[in-house]
């Protein structure tokens, strides 16, 4: 058997807190020299009174883990780590059993201040969800339109070939419409861009509170917004945008009046986003031509070929 004083000063040398435990009776029965600067060694304490300040055995106990069937030490290492609510710091521990001089078996715990790390950790998790955050602000922002915040082009294009995939694959209809503000050169020259800036947000609103959730709005260019509805004829469609050109007309900017026209068509088998749009466009041309505020379609019943439409 080894002479306690050569345990004593193996482990005196090591710079961790160590601490010593009878895994039959729980006793401390030695702590080293850096651990007891943490805790005031008072032999015969149990080692959950001595070293967790506990009134019963720790719930985490770590001992039957560490030896076999017959109280033999099993040779295992159990690394965990533990927050030590009475002076607030994280440690990890690394136990294990062992034979002590005097023939006992016993557990040992390497006890590591991690509090530090943890530290370091946590800041790091924090920032990671930060970015996360500010990750998604930012893929927000790339979609929406920076005035109204409504969908941007690159957002309605991106729906815009779903809904007509979609359309494609389930033989579904699917309607767009584009909407150009009247004279809205007019309502700058009238009363100021900040105005028109102000009309715009208004309709943006206006547009968004008569739709449906499934149906996408956006800005498609200056004074010009694109509406997708999925799963909507034509005919319900020119439904929709006869009680969209209403609320403009009645909309009450202040000041300032506006009215639009509307340029309705559906998905037709073979239909691309570009030329749901084009025909859309055409429509609109239409709406335009026939003195404004008003709604036209251009659907599969009355395609007109691009050179028919009056430029
Ligand atoms: N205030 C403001 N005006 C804009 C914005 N984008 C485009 N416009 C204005 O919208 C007006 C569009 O003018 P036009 O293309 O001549 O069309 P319109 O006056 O609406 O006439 P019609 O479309 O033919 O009825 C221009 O005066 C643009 O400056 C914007 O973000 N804010």
């Amino acid at each position: 058997m080894l002479d306690d004083s050569i345990f004593e000063a193996l482990f005196d040398a090591i710079p961790f807190g160590i601490y010593v435990v009878d895994v039959n009776y729980r006793e401390v029965v030695y702590v080293n020299q850096a651990f007891k600067q943490a805790i005031e060694h008072k032999p015969g304490l149990k080692c959950w009174q001595q070293i967790y300040q506990q009134d019963q055995p720790c719930l985490f106990c770590k001992i039957p883990e560490l030896v076999n069937g017959s109280g033999k030490p099993n040779g295992k290492v159990v690394v965990f780590e533990y927050f030590n609510d009475t002076n607030d710091c994280w440690y990890q521990l690394q136990e294990s059993a062992m034979v002590w001089h005097d023939g006992r078996v016993v557990k040992y715990s390497i006890s590591v201040d991690i509090s530090q790390l943890k530290e370091v950790q946590n800041s790091l998790a924090e920032a990671h969800a930060e970015l996360a955050l500010k990750n998604r602000e930012l893929e927000k922002l790339a979609n929406l339109d920076r005035l109204t915040s409504l969908n941007n082009r690159l957002k309605l294009d991106e729906i815009h070939l779903q809904e007509v995939q979609r359309a494609e694959r389930f033989n579904h209809p699917c309607s767009i419409m584009l909407l150009d503000l009247d004279n809205f050169k007019e309502v700058n020259d009238q009363y100021g861009h900040q105005m028109g800036d102000s009309v715009l947000i208004n309709i943006a609103g206006l547009l968004k509170a008569n739709l449906r959730k499934v149906d996408t709005v956006g800005r498609w260019g200056g004074e010009e917004f694109l509406i997708i509805c999925p799963e909507t004829s034509t005919q319900q469609c020119v439904f929709l945008a006869e009680k969209l050109r209403q609320a403009l007309e009645n909309y009450n900017h202040g000041t300032a009046q506006c009215t639009g026209s509307f340029g309705i068509t559906g998905y037709i088998p073979g239909d691309r986003p570009e030329t749901m749009v084009r025909r859309a466009d055409n429509a609109l041309y239409l709406a335009k031509h026939a003195g404004r505020n008003c709604v036209r379609v251009i659907d599969s019943n009355n395609l007109i070929p691009l050179r028919e439409i009056p430029g």
